[in-house]
């Protein structure tokens, strides 16, 4: 199976995924003097209802907290897209040390994590169908920065004794994901893919320009987290991020000038 050591990592994913070497896969690196400014991109509109959080789960590659998606009370709609999509998960990815862990990079910067909020399109009847669909899928990319501790990102953390191994998960409730959003909105878009196996090219990306911050320790916390089950050699959740890919003459575009 896939993951992110030498032996199944990004660079051998294309065998049973040869949509890895695509048109339109993700992460990239965002060069900001690339991408221009769209005067006609809206602001985001997220609207989270903390009740919709069910639970929170170590699936072996990161840890994801996942919502229910039954209604409309969870959404994102405006900026780059059109229609509603509904938020389906939270995840993050993250390095071996600070100097690593981002998906997408800016001018070659890696962040030491990054967090997506995945949301599928409601002309679609569910987020499997929607993951298929060119415009299925829209995920928000938050970079995390070094610095003070994060209140709102220590609520997750203090989930994880429960969630050590591959497979375990524990429930979680009352979670509002807006409170991991940073104070501004600006954001660059572009079309793009699953950053893991499938990979499929159905996500429009939105990548936050401002970093929310994270504590040296809040991120050893996230390396205490395993890629291994219960009963397996122990094997440390760390640099589980795929590096950028060919942007193959995407446009960029920026929401902010
Ligand atoms: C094809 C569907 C049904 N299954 C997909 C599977 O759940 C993985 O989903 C995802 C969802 C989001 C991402 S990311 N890092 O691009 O935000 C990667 C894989
Ligand atoms: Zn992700």
């Amino acid at each position: 199976a896939w993951g992110y050591a030498a032996n199944n990592g990004p660079d051998k994913w294309v065998s049973n995924f040869p949509i890895a070497d695509g048109p339109r896969q993700s992460p990239i690196d965002i060069l900001p003097g690339g991408a221009s400014y769209d005067s006609g991109l809206k602001p985001l509109s997220l609207k989270y209802d903390p009740s919709n959080c069910l639970e929170i789960l170590n699936n072996g590659h990161s840890f994801q907290v996942t919502f229910a998606d039954d209604s409309d009370s969870s959404t994102l709609k405006e900026g780059p897209i059109s229609g509603v999509y509904r938020l389906k998960q939270f995840h993050f990815h993250w390095g071996a040390s600070n100097d690593k862990g981002s998906e997408h990079t800016v001018a070659g910067t890696k962040y030491p994590a990054e967090l997506h909020l995945v949301h599928w399109n409601t002309k679609y009847p569910s987020f499997g169908e929607a993951a298929s669909k060119p415009d299925g899928l829209a995920v928000v990319g938050v970079f995390l920065k070094i610095g003070d501790a994060n209140a709102s990102l220590q609520k997750v953390l203090d989930a994880f004794n429960d969630i050590r191994a591959k497979g375990k998960q524990t429930s979680f409730a009352d979670f509002d994901p807006s409170t991991l959003l940073p104070g501004c909105l600006d954001y660059w878009t572009y079309d793009g893919s699953l950053t893991t196996p499938p990979l499929l090219e159905s996500v429009t990306w939105i990548v936050c320009k401002e970093p929310i911050s994270v504590s040296c320790e809040q991120m050893a916390k996230f390396r205490s987290l395993l890629f291994s089950a219960e009963g397996e050699p122990e094997c440390c959740m760390v640099d589980n991020y795929r590096p950028p890919q060919p942007l193959k003459g995407r446009p960029v575009r920026a929401s902010f000038q």
